[in-house]
Parts: structure tokens; sequence; C-alpha cells
């Protein structure tokens, strides 16, 4: 299919909700603005779903998991691979309604879109690899037999960064798994996931094993979700904030829960790194996705001897980045979501600049319309910089100059987050020796991007816990059961 111009393409996007694989309007009638971040212009009005929808959703993954769990592992993963194969042939217009609800450069919705279907192809393959064991019973008097079953009907609340990966990354374990699946999209980016339940509707999903409900009453229609008996697993990415509320709610119903919380990742350069690599993995890991990424490199620890060095050439690189809306051609860095992200931006650069941090580029915000933030360098930053705690979530990079590594190891350690780390050297020991001493659950040495499907990511400390992607993404979605036999 040929791509469609914007407005065409809106028109085409389903704004009801997909309830339990049927398109209806909210139970209240009542819908929510879709704003462009580029203009912060209304883009669309969508349904908003009230608590009764969500609890019909939920009625209809219960009637449905019983068949989806007992269809055949061969029969999901087609199903998804043929999703897969969907979204490919419509790239060019996932790629395009992304740009134009969250305001990414186009580029960069390319690249989601690859990456986002890629967790459907990789999850259609671990389908049919899900396994037990068996074991004879050490003292002799029988056998254990080790089950997987799908845990059952899941909640999943997805963030707006990266609105099709961070729904495929939750979407396509939990079908693959045998789970049904509830997602509540950001309400800042609802229409590209309401653009993949068609695709699934397309594709021949059965009935009430994928609902989608886009509300601005984010607690109100997840809240009830939380303590029904019936739901048996949350999934969560967004603030950390947001994430320790919902733990405690989840906890209450001892639901299984994965969380993929803030980051704050350290980017440590040390004097024998090849520099032109640090800046373009610094360069890759500041500005993919224009910063708004809880993998974003936010403090650039660097050996003192290079940092002038080091600091020039990024400034340079960081300096070549178009900022403008997103579906300019030119553009390679978008707008941020709203105008409480670019003023929580505004904020922690003042505060550094208010420190003591010299500004080596950017800083500034332009005039006009839309929440655009130009790419920004900061050195010098002092210890006391908000940056240098608060996740900033925009295209900013903190500098601070180290002498020692073990100076260098606590200033990247010196964070509550623990999700993403990354550290360029020439000396392998030196690199799996600060790996194994950096606290995070990922860490990139001499590369600036880490995203795969085929790694497990996910963090600690205030990152959040479990696991998404890899062959230990799917284990979220299963729970573990032993028949012991004579
Ligand atoms: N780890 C990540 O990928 C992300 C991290 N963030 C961080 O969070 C900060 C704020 O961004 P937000 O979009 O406001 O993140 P958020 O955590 O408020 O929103 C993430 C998701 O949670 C939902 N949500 C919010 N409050 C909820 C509640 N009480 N009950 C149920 N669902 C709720 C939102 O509707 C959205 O779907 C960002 O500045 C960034 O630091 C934001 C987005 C993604
Ligand atoms: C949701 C956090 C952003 C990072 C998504 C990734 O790189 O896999």
């Amino acid at each position: 299919m040929g791509s469609m111009d914007t407005s065409e393409l809106i028109r085409s996007v389903p704004t009801d909700l997909f309830l339990g694989g049927e398109w209806v309007p909210s139970g209240n009638r009542a819908t929510f603005p879709v704003h462009d971040p580029a203009t912060g212009d209304v883009l669309a009005e969508v349904a908003d779903a009230a608590p009764e929808d969500a609890m019909r959703a939920l009625d209809a993954a219960v009637a449905a998991g019983r068949d989806w769990a007992a269809t055949p592992p061969r029969e999901r993963a087609e199903l998804l691979r043929t999703v897969w194969s969907k979204i490919s042939e419509r790239a060019d217009d996932f790629a395009l309604l992304m740009t134009l609800e969250m305001g990414k450069a186009l580029p960069e919705s390319r690249s989601e879109v690859a990456y986002g279907t890629e967790f459907l192809r990789w999850f259609s393959e671990e389908a049919v690899r899900i396994a037990g064991r068996y074991t004879p019973a050490p003292a002799g008097n029988g056998r254990i037999l080790v089950t997987k079953q799908p845990v059952g009907p899941c909640l999943a609340i997805t963030p707006w960064n990266f609105p099709l990966a961070m729904g495929t990354r939750k979407i396509a374990p939990a079908l693959a798994a045998g789970c049904t699946m509830l997602v509540k999209p950001a309400s800042e980016t609802p229409l590209t996931l309401l653009l993949l339940a068609q695709i699934f509707a397309e594709a021949g999903l059965p009935a009430g094993v994928l609902s989608v409900l886009p509300t601005s009453r984010a607690g109100d229609v997840t809240g009830p979700l939380l303590e029904d008996p019936r739901l048996r697993k949350l999934t969560f990415t967004g603030s950390t904030a947001v994430g320790r509320a919902l733990a405690e709610k989840a906890g209450r119903s001892l639901l299984r829960t994965s969380l993929e919380l803030g980051g704050n990742a350290p980017f440590v350069v040390f004097d024998d790194a090849d520099l032109d690599a640090a800046v373009e993995g610094a360069v890759a890991a500041k500005l993919r996705n224009g910063g708004e990424a809880c993998t974003a490199a936010n403090r650039f620890h660097v050996a003192n001897s290079v940092r002038e060095e080091f600091v020039t050439k990024l400034t340079e690189r960081m300096a070549s980045y178009r900022l403008g809306p997103g579906t300019d051609p030119d553009t390679t860095l978008g707008p941020l979501i709203n105008e409480n992200q670019k003023k929580t931006v505004i904020e922690l650069v003042e505060d550094a600049v208010a420190g003591g941090a010299r500004v080596r580029l950017g800083g500034e915000t332009p005039e006009g319309p839309g929440w655009f933030y130009p790419a920004t360098v900061l050195d010098d930053v002092p210890r006391s910089a908000r940056i240098l705690r608060e996740e900033v979530f925009g295209p900013v990079a903190a500098v601070t100059g180290f002498d020692t590594e073990d100076e260098a190891i606590a200033a990247a350690n010196d964070t509550e987050y623990g999700l993403a780390a990354y550290i360029f050297t020439r000396d392998l020991d030196r690199a799996l020796r600060v790996s194994d001493a950096l606290e995070s659950g990922i860490v990139g040495v001499n590369r600036g991007v880490v995203s795969d499907v085929a790694a497990p990511f996910g963090g600690i400390k205030s990152s959040g816990v479990g696991r998404e992607g890899g062959t230990e993404g799917i284990e979220e979605y299963l729970e573990t059961k032993y028949i012991a036999l004579r």
C-alpha cells in the first residue's frame, strides 16, 4: 500500500476503543484530543475509555483466555508473523503517524518501526520454543515434570516515547505465551497502537485476546483492573514515580509485575578511548529519539586529559542536528512531547548553569509554537546540579571530568537509577572490570545504541524490575508448574 498524506492517514486510523476485537465508542461517549508536538494543534479526537469499558475488556480477555492458551503455539506464532509482515507493508504509515503524534523526526520513526516490528517476529519464533523439563526424582521415588503455562489476562501500560516498540515489546511475548492482553497507551500517543490493533484485527486475531483502551483518565481506568483478581499480570513502562505507585497497587493483589522505568545513564570516556568513536557513540546515545529514551546517556564523565577535545568534537557533532517539525525532511531533532517536558528540560539546564555549568551548545528555547528544545551541551557541570540526579528526557548532555577509574565508577554509580551505562576504552580488561562495577542492567562497551530484540532489556534500583526481549522476555508471561509423577 502506498504511503498516505497526513490528513488521509489520520482519517484512516480508528479512534474508537478496540475492545476485545470490536471497535466501540467509549461508554461515556467522551473523547480526548491528541496533539501534534510540532504545532500544539489537535491532530485527532480519540474515544476516552471509562472504567466500565476496561472491565468489559477484562471480561472479554477472561472469556477468550482458555481457548487462546490452548491455541497451538505454531498458530500463535503465525498470527504474530502475519502482523509483522502487515506492519512492514505499512511501515511508512506507522512512521508518519508516530512522528505526527509523538514529534520525533521521521528517520527516528522509521527506525522505531523496524525495531518495534522485530519484537513480533522475535516472539513468533519464541512462541514455539516454550519448554519445561523432565527430571527423575533424586530419591528414585518418581519423576518431576516441569511445565510452563500462560500467566493469564495481562494489563500493559505503555509510554509515549516509543509508541509502537513499547507496545509490541509487551503484546508480542504475551500473545506468544498464550496470554490475553489489555493495553492502555499513553494519552499523548494512542493512535499508533490503535492502528496496530487494526492490523491485528485484519490478521484474524480471535475475539477477546487484545484490547486497546485509550483514555485521559489513566488512574481511574486501570485502578479497578489492578484490584480485579482475574487480572494476573501488570507490565508498565514509564516514569519511576508512576511505576512505584502502580507497584504498590499490584502488590496488594500479588500481581506478576514488570516495570521498565526511568534512567539516567552515565557515559564514561577513558583517556585511552578512540575519541572519534566515543563522540559518535555519545551522539547516538544522547540524541536517539531526541533524547526521550530511558536508555539515553545523560551524564558524560570524561577523563580530564581528553575532556576538552571530546567536548569540542561532541559540540560540533550535536550542532549539526537540525531542530524542526518531525515531518520536515531536513529535521533530525524533533520537538519534545509536551509543554511540561519542555519546562522540565529548561529548569534542569537553568539550574545547572546557575550552579556554574558552561553552555557549550544550545540552552536557548526558540520562539514560536511547538515544544522545541535544541541540542545542548553543558560542561563543568557542578556535582550539586539537579541534571546529574534527575532524568532530563531531552537533548541535553551534561559533562563532568574525572582523573581516576575509581572516580569514574563512583560518579557513574552516583544515581538512584540503574538502567543503561556506556563506557569507551580500548582496554578490554578495563572494559570488563568497569562493566562489572557499574550498577545497571545494560552496559554498552564502545557503542552508543544498546537496544536489541535479542537482549533482555531492563534495569535495577529505581529503573525497575523484570526484563523485556531476549529469551528472558517471554518468561515474564509464563507461570512455572510442576507435576510430580510416581
Ligand atoms: N522509562 C520510559 O520509557 C519512560 C520514562 N518516562 C519518564 O517519565 C517522565 C514523565 O513522562 P510521562 O509520560 O508523564 O510518564 P508517565 O509515567 O506519567 O506515563 C507513562 C504511562 O503511564 C500512564 N500513567 C500515568 N499515571 C498513571 C496512573 N496513576 N495510573 C496508571 N497509569 C498511569 C500514562 O498514561 C502513560 O501511559 C518523563 O519525563 C521521563 O522521565 C516517560 C516515558 C517513558
Ligand atoms: C522505553 C525506554 C526507551 C528505550 C527503548 C529501547 O531502546 O528499547
